[in-house]
């Protein structure tokens, strides 16, 4: 059977959607967060073997170890992208946002798939495939519900949330979510780049740290 979806090259998408919008007005020329290393009482005894090759896993006074994901241990970390279509306009802010995010952390280019579905709707059973696969460290699902005149709304962005939760423990793999539900497109577009940020570059952020933390504590 052919392929269930096709991969895009992210350096393209940029390319060929961003001749037509202003600059994201969020974004910076360096990494966004950046997570202190120190460790406080720095008790060799308490502090793994295994943290010991990590500067991210630190130890607390009380002895308990803490572990947290990286946003600069990038390298070999693979993603996938679900984006809704649905409301393009918005999806394809986020998108730039997430593959702009993905680029500032050095996570390489051909370590991202993105796969395009009709709506917010259908993300979820795409993110769970995806998942499954066995191909990535995280699943980014982008999408833009804004609200009608019915309560198609809540139908839509319930199922997105519930769906994009079932998938990533389904999978095993963390499915982040990063779809916006708004009341109008003023809230949407204040969230993709606007007075509000990138949602998407945010959502991307929190799938690299995800990422992160399954791949090099939690395996
Ligand atoms: N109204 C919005 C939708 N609706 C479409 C659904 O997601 C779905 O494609 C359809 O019901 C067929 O299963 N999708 C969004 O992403 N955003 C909306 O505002
Ligand atoms: C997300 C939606 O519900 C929207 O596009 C549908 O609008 P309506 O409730 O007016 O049918």
């Amino acid at each position: 059977m052919a392929a269930t979806f096709a991969a895009v090259n992210p350096a393209k998408l940029l390319t060929s959607s961003s001749s037509n919008r202003s600059p994201l007005p969020h974004f910076h020329s360096r990494p966004l967060v950046s997570f202190s290393t120190s460790i406080r009482t720095p008790s060799a005894n308490l502090v793994s073997a295994r943290s010991r090759h990590s500067p991210v896993a630190v130890s607390a006074a009380s002895g308990s170890q803490h572990l947290i994901g990286s946003l600069t241990k990038t390298e070999g970390l693979r993603f996938a992208v679900v984006v809704a279509r649905f409301n393009e306009v918005v999806t394809n802010l986020l998108l730039e946002g997430a593959l702009e995010t993905f680029r500032r952390y050095s996570v390489r280019e051909e370590d991202i798939t993105v796969v395009k579905v009709p709506g917010s709707f259908e993300i979820p059973v795409v993110a769970q495939k995806l998942g499954r696969s066995g191909n990535y460290h995280a699943v980014l699902c982008i999408g833009a519900v804004i609200r009608g005149d019915t309560t198609h709304y809540e139908a839509v962005a319930n199922s997105a949330a519930s769906g994009v939760m079932s998938a990533g423990l389904e999978s095993g793999v963390p499915c982040i979510f990063g779809v916006l539900t708004c009341e109008n497109m003023d809230q949407t577009l204040n969230r993709a780049g606007g007075k509000a940020g990138n949602k998407g570059a945010e959502a991307a952020l929190t799938a690299i740290e995800m990422a992160s933390l399954f791949e090099h504590h939690l395996k």
